[in-house]
């Protein structure tokens, strides 16, 4: 049985990214707003991107939190942002969609969000992932850490000091490799299982620019910010 030892310094760690995971946490207001009353596939759409907008404010203001992220090269740093934006908002989605929400809340929000004029082939993936997570009863610190974890990705498009932004990952993968082992002393394969969600996050990704096309084709309409974050035109 592996003695595992989380040093003071980890733990410290553990707390600067929840304290900053939970700061930055996406208005209520805007969330709510999806799971009012009925709307049409046009108004889902623009909620979604409301939603969407938001969330990509807090994914900034979150990351800036995260020890050691502004030491880096500031190109990196918006490198590392453009490449793991898309990855991060689902994997707040399937956080907020795992949540124990009031009886009915879940549904009223999938059945949003599937009428929002997404294309279909783009819904099963997605909705695997939001139940695949849901399925792992992430504590916030998990939550917290897989999400810096996916930022601090170093092969993202454009980064340069790649070796400085894989030191930084491996502080956090250390952390988190530990904190599950702690957490979850039945389940030995935890840890591996996180992992396994990131790689279904990049499969996401690739579906998630596809989609873009469709919707430009449809001429929808996205903000500023996420056409900057998403490259698109
Ligand atoms: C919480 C935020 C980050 N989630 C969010 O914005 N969602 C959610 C979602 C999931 C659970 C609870 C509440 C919302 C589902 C989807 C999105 C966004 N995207 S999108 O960014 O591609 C998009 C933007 C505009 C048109 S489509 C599509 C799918």
């Amino acid at each position: 049985k592996e003695k595992v030892e989380i040093t003071k310094e980890q733990w410290a760690l553990i707390k600067a990214i929840l304290d900053a995971y939970n700061r930055h946490q996406i208005p209520q207001d805007v969330t709510k707003k999806l799971l009012q009353e009925q709307y049409s596939a046009e108004e889902n759409f623009l909620l979604l991107t409301e939603v969407a907008t938001s969330q990509v404010q807090v994914l900034v203001e979150f990351t800036k939190n995260i020890p050691g992220f502004l030491s880096l090269d500031r190109e990196d740093q918006i490198a590392l942002l453009k490449g793991s934006a898309v990855e991060a908002m689902f994997l707040r989605s399937a956080q907020v969609l795992s949540k124990k929400m009031p009886r009915g809340y879940t549904e009223v929000l999938e059945e949003r969000i599937r009428k929002s004029g997404m294309s279909e082939e783009f819904m099963t993936p997605m909705f695997n992932f939001y139940k695949n997570i849901g399925e792992l009863h992430m504590t916030q610190e998990e939550q917290a850490l897989l999400t810096t974890i996916t930022i601090l990705t170093p092969d993202r498009p454009y980064v340069k000091s790649h070796e400085a932004v894989e030191r930084l990952q491996e502080i956090m993968l250390d952390v988190l490799r530990k904190l599950c082992v702690l957490q979850h002393p039945q389940e030995p394969q935890y840890f591996a299982r996180l992992l396994g969600r990131l790689t279904e996050l990049r499969t996401l990704h690739h579906y998630h620019v596809e989609m873009l096309t469709s919707w430009k084709t449809n001429d929808h309409k996205f903000t500023p910010l996420l056409c900057e974050i998403w490259d698109v035109q």
